[in-house]
Parts: C-alpha cells; sequence; structure tokens
C-alpha cells in the first residue's frame, strides 16, 4: 500500500489527527476530502439522475440501459479490498457559518436528525466506492439502505462551533448486501481548522445497505470483499456475526414466538403491580406512585412526502425519514422525562418498503420503556397514497435517550404494549455500553 494510503487508514482506526490532507479512495486514487454537500451531487453523478423532477421519468428510463453491465454472478466481480472504499468527508460547521445554520438548533448545539441524513449518503456512497466499475462511468447498482443496525454515540460533546469529520468503508460483504461501518470525529478547536488539529471520535455506526439492479426492480451483486490483515478479517467475521445475530434477533421476534419464561415474569409483575388492592379484581387498574400509563406518552405526526425529499431513485430519502423519525422521538423523550433527553444509541431500523414520492408519511411514537435516567423510544411509520386509504408500515425505529434527571417508569395496560414494553427492554439490553451522562453531552434534535 502506498504510504499516504496506509496513513489514512491507520487514521480510521482511532484518534483522527491532522484535520488536513486526509483523503479518500482506493490505492490509485488518493484526494481530498469531500465536502458534505459533494456527497449528494457525487452520488448524483454515480447514479445519473437529474436534479430537475421533471425529468426523472427520462432519466430512470436511461438507466434501464445499464442493465448490460449488471454481473451475472458474483464471481465474476472483482474482489476489492476495504480501503478502496474507504472515503472521508468534511462538514465544516466551525467553519462556515451558512453551513452551521441547517445543523443548529435554539440551544447551541448540533441537530442530530440532520447527522443522520448525512450518515445516509455516506454510506450509499461508500458502497458506490466499494463497486466502482472503471469502465462506466454511471453505475448499474441502486444502493438503498435496508438497515442501520447500530448508532452509538460516545460521551464528547457535540459543538456547532467545531468542524466534524466523517469515514466510512465496507467493512462486510454477502451476495448482494454489504455492512458499512462509519465513524464521526470532532475537531477540538473552534471557528477555524489548524494544521495541528486533533479530532476525537464522537460516533460510531453500522449500516446495511442493499445493491438493487439499474431500475431498482431486483437484487444485483456486489464486489467481493478480501481482508488485507488480521484486524480485517477480524471485521469481516464480527459481519458474519452480525448477520446470525440479526437472524437470531428476528426469529424470536414477539411478533412471531411468545416472551421466554423471565419476561412473561416482568409482564406479570407489572400487572400486578397496578391492581387495585382495595378489589378483587383484574379489571380494576391504578398506576404506581412516580409511573404514567404507556398509552399516555404518544406522540403522532403527518408529512407529505414532497419532491424535494426524494433520493437518487425518486424515492423518499432514507435519511429525511429517519430525522423526522428521530425529531418525533426526541419530542416523545423530552415532554415525558421533563427535562431535555440525550440520544445515546439508535438500533435496529429496518426499511421494509420504499415510500413514494407524494405518499402520506404518519409517524406514531411512544416510549415503551424506562430504566433510570434512560427512555426508550419506539417510533412506528406507515405511508398511504393519496389516492387509497391502505397503510402500510414502511419502518420501525428504535432510540435510546437519557434525561438529566431519573424517568418516571412506564406501565403498559393491554398484551400488545406489555410485548411493546419487552421489545423495548430487549433493544435497551442490546446497547453495548451505558453512556454515563454528562453536563457537556449536548446532542439534541
Ligand atoms: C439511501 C436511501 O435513501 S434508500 C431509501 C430507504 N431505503 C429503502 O427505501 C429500502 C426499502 N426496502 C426495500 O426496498 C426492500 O426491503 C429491500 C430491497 C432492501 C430488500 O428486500 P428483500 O425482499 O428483503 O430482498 P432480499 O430478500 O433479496 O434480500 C436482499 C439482501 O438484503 C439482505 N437483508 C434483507 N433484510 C435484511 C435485514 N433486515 N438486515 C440485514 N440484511 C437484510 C438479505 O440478507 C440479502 O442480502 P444477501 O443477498 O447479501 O444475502
Amino acid at each position: 500500500m502506498k504510504r499516504a494510503a496506509m496513513r489514512l487508514w491507520t487514521l480510521n482506526k482511532g484518534l483522527l489527527t491532522h484535520g488536513r490532507g486526509l483523503a479518500y479512495g482506493s490505492e490509485n486514487k488518493i484526494c481530498k476530502p469531500l465536502h458534505i454537500q459533494e456527497v449528494r451531487n457525487k452520488l448524483r453523478e454515480i447514479v445519473g439522475v437529474s436534479t430537475i423532477w421533471r425529468d426523472h421519468v427520462k432519466a430512470m428510463e436511461e438507466r434501464k440501459l445499464l442493465h448490460n453491465f449488471l454481473a451475472t454472478s458474483q464471481k465474476a466481480l472483482p474482489p476489492r479490498k476495504m480501503k478502496d472504499s474507504y472515503i472521508e468527508v468534511l462538514l465544516p460547521l466551525g467553519s462556515d457559518p451558512d453551513l452551521r445554520d441547517k445543523y443548529l438548533t435554539v440551544q447551541n448545539t448540533v441537530r442530530f436528525g440532520r447527522i443522520l441524513e448525512d450518515l445516509d449518503s455516506l454510506g450509499v456512497l461508500v458502497c458506490y466506492m466499494h463497486n466502482q466499475n472503471h469502465s462506466t462511468k454511471m453505475s448499474p447498482l441502486s444502493i438503498v439502505t435496508v438497515l442501520v443496525d447500530k448508532i452509538d454515540m460516545c460521551k464528547y460533546s457535540l459543538s456547532p462551533e467545531q468542524d466534524i469529520k466523517f469515514t466510512g468503508h465496507v467493512s462486510w460483504v454477502g451476495k448482494t448486501s454489504m455492512e458499512v461501518k462509519m465513524k464521526m470525529f470532532q475537531s477540538s478547536y473552534s471557528f477555524h481548522m489548524h494544521s495541528d488539529d486533533k479530532f476525537w471520535p464522537v460516533l460510531d455506526a453500522t449500516f446495511v445497505m442493499v445493491a438493487r439492479d439499474s431500475e431498482n426492480k431486483g437484487p444485483a451483486f456486489v464486489n467481493p470483499l478480501v481482508p488485507e490483515n488480521k484486524e480485517e478479517e477480524e471485521l469481516i467475521t464480527q459481519g458474519e456475526l452480525n448477520k446470525s445475530r440479526r437472524i437470531a434477533f428476528s426469529t424470536t421476534s414477539l411478533l412471531k414466538v411468545a416472551p421466554n419464561s423471565e419476561e412473561r415474569n416482568v409482564i406479570h409483575e407489572l400487572f400486578l403491580n397496578t391492581l387495585d388492592p382495595k378489589t378483587i379484581s383484574f379489571q380494576s387498574r391504578i398506576l404506581p406512585p412516580k409511573a404514567v400509563w404507556m398509552e399516555d406518552t404518544k406522540l403522532k405526526s403527518l408529512d407529505i412526502c414532497h419532491p424535494q425529499e426524494r433520493n437518487i431513485f425518486n424515492r423518499i430519502f432514507g435519511g429525511f425519514l429517519m430525522r423526522k423519525a428521530y425529531e418525533l422521538a426526541w419530542a416523545t423523550a423530552c415532554s415525558f422525562g421533563g427535562s431535555r433527553p440525550y440520544v445515546v444509541t439508535v438500533d435496529d431500523i429496518m426499511f421494509q418498503k420504499p415510500v413514494e414520492v407524494g405518499s402520506l408519511l404518519f409517524l406514531s411514537s411512544q416510549v415503551c420503556f424506562t430504566q433510570d435516567n434512560y427512555i426508550q423510544v419506539r417510533v412506528h411509520s406507515e405511508v398511504a397514497s393519496l389516492d387509497s386509504r391502505e397503510h402500510m408500515t414502511t419502518n420501525v425505529f428504535h432510540f435510546t435517550f437519557m434525561s438529566e434527571k431519573e424517568v418516571p417508569l412506564i406501565f403498559p395496560k393491554t398484551y400488545g404494549e406489555s410485548m411493546l414494553y419487552l421489545d423495548g427492554q430487549r433493544h435497551f439490553k442490546s446497547m453495548s455500553t451505558p453512556v454515563i451522562l454528562k453536563k457537556n453531552y449536548t446532542v439534541e434534535p
């Protein structure tokens, strides 16, 4: 590996230093880090879509011709290395005040919803870099987000006055799917970059993206991935384990099988705690002190999905859906906990179905589990077309927040709510390490 590429690769593994001069791309192509605004432009270039909505049908017609470039088997595609897909993106919040406004909350913190949008675009670009075919300008692949496996926040504060840097690369591939690992770092200096800037890690994310054919109608093979050293071998093994974990999680879903005996005891205990001791009845339920019924924690929203929010394939951009769901979840946690909550983990967001432009997007959010200062919020997303009343679930989002003070206990009333409680508890327990609350931990909507 060339020296510069080796340095970049090493930087991705730990603390990122020397903000300037970092690069992205394959071994043979070392460039400056991309500006965040270039990411979506680059994606449009790779996919060859129009920037004007009225031309979108024509642009998609043109993409049909790319079908001939699709591989008939994975073996026919050359293997790639992790560094081939490695990219760096700069979000110069500190040095660009106009950009900063887009990311700013009224409390002078960073809008986490905007970060989710950036991660989604970055994840797609990483996958295009992995599958880059130098013989065609436009890619025959349509890459979509299928799963946000995990986003873990580190405990450093996110300031809108310091530059942010993202890195990402493909860490595992299946036949048509790819796992992408992304990291986010923040500069330790305000307003301007110094040649000796240090970037500290603030976030770790794992997404799964899927390759589809040029019209986004059927599956398409992705290039194989070969490890170059022991660490990369471990990442690939971890990718395999992640796949098995997801399958195991989904086969024990409470939508498919009954809760285990420990969980059944939890639910019965909660039920007994809400029985009115003055009556001998299963029907008289009262709330214990410092507790809230789950049904009283709901918030809902409706959005019309305008063309402005479309992705490169003229469906609604996954990042937009995540931002909307996150902001509703944050408002739910805030009104429940009575103080400003901080996001700790985003977990297992599955994009089951694409959302068409023009759909009505219904989001329902509720607190489904609490413990100490933690609030687990679930957001259910459904769409309906304007001319049909039929609703279809497109996503379920799970967010873990932390409040500055201890929050009330949550009590389910119905069996359905009890399942939501257990599902929330499972997601909460899957959180890697509980974050220690810090006063300067300032990630808000
Ligand atoms: C960047 C953006 O804005 S994209 C917009 C947001 N995303 C979307 O709109 C995507 C909406 N979802 C979909 O269209 C569909 O669910 C699809 C196309 C992603 C998957 O459809 P499926 O019928 O599950 O496809 P299929 O069974 O062929 O699976 C395709 C691959 O996805 C993988 N996959 C499917 N579900 C999951 C999951 N929950 N977690 C991880 N991988 C998954 C499969 O393992 C398979 O990978 P492999 O070929 O490497 O083994």
